[in-house]
């Protein structure tokens, strides 16, 4: 399965823009050399400008939802769609989608942790579903956004539920680049799955983000990096018997002993 990442830069605050951008990037990347799946960085339709998301924020996914679908199904491509601004009822939620190639909406999931650093609870509601897996291709996966990355039994449920991908959408700031690269190589060995990533690249309000979105393999090598500062895109395979052969190699899931911890 071909995988194309968009480290993107962002128009702050203006979704028109942003999906004008991605569909100007899914026509040339699909020209260059079809993928199978694509994925979005977080908050890519707006940015993160948390005090203008009430006016500009989809309502009820819409129109973003229509826009991927339609995408997904004209270049019949999977899309794991990062995450847009998302207004319920007057409550603002991060959400990802995702889509398959004839453009049917497979899996959605808000964001459930909010970053205190960046005061996402004053103006976010953190989602409230229970996480599931999906399936693309006959391929199980899972997404999580940003800073879901920091809690390691969030994506070792989905593992346990079979997933073999693991996609994060971000928007992740530069003092923390460490923190970005590492957990991810850490999720993908403690995991045994392919973790593919897209950041953002830009700076906004003083914030610069980092880039260095990355695909990482089961064994946790990786694959393949951005940049800390370049709008790219980024090209992978991913292989469901690598992920068998590591987890037969290194049978960490056989040696569990949940009932202890
Ligand atoms: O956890 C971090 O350091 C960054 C998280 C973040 O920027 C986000 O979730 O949007």
């Amino acid at each position: 399965m071909k995988v194309a990442v968009y480290q993107m830069e962002l128009v702050p605050g203006s979704p028109h823009d942003n999906r004008e951008k991605v569909k100007r990037w899914v026509g040339s990347e699909v020209k260059n050399d079809k993928p199978d799946i694509i994925l979005l960085p977080e908050m890519w339709t707006t940015s993160y400008v948390l005090e203008e998301l009430q006016t500009i924020a989809d309502d009820a996914l819409e129109p973003t939802k229509s826009f991927l679908s339609e995408l997904a199904k004209e270049y019949k491509i999977n899309i794991v769609g990062g995450s847009i601004a998302n207004k319920v009822d007057d409550k603002l939620y991060n959400t990802s989608l995702v889509f398959d190639r004839a453009g049917n909406l497979v899996y959605e999931y808000s964001k459930m942790h909010l970053v205190p650093m960046l005061n996402e609870p004053a103006y976010l509601t953190g989602g409230k579903e229970k996480v599931q897996t999906f399936e693309l291709d006959g391929i199980r996966m899972g997404v999580i956004i940003c800073y879901d990355l920091r809690f390691p039994e969030l994506t070792r449920k989905l593992a346990l539920d079979g997933a073999q991908v693991l996609f994060i959408p971000a928007e992740w700031p530069k003092p923390r680049t460490n923190h970005w690269v590492n957990l991810q190589i850490a999720r993908a060995i403690e995991n045994q799955m392919y973790v593919v990533s897209a950041n953002n690249v830009g700076t906004l309000n003083e914030v610069e983000y980092t880039g260095t979105s990355l695909i990482a393999d089961p064994w946790g090598d990786v694959l393949v990096k951005g940049s800390e500062d370049k709008e790219e895109t980024l090209r992978g395979t991913i292989n469901p018997d690598r992920v068998i052969e590591v987890r037969k190699s290194v049978p960490i899931f056989e040696s569990r002993v949940p009932e202890l911890y």
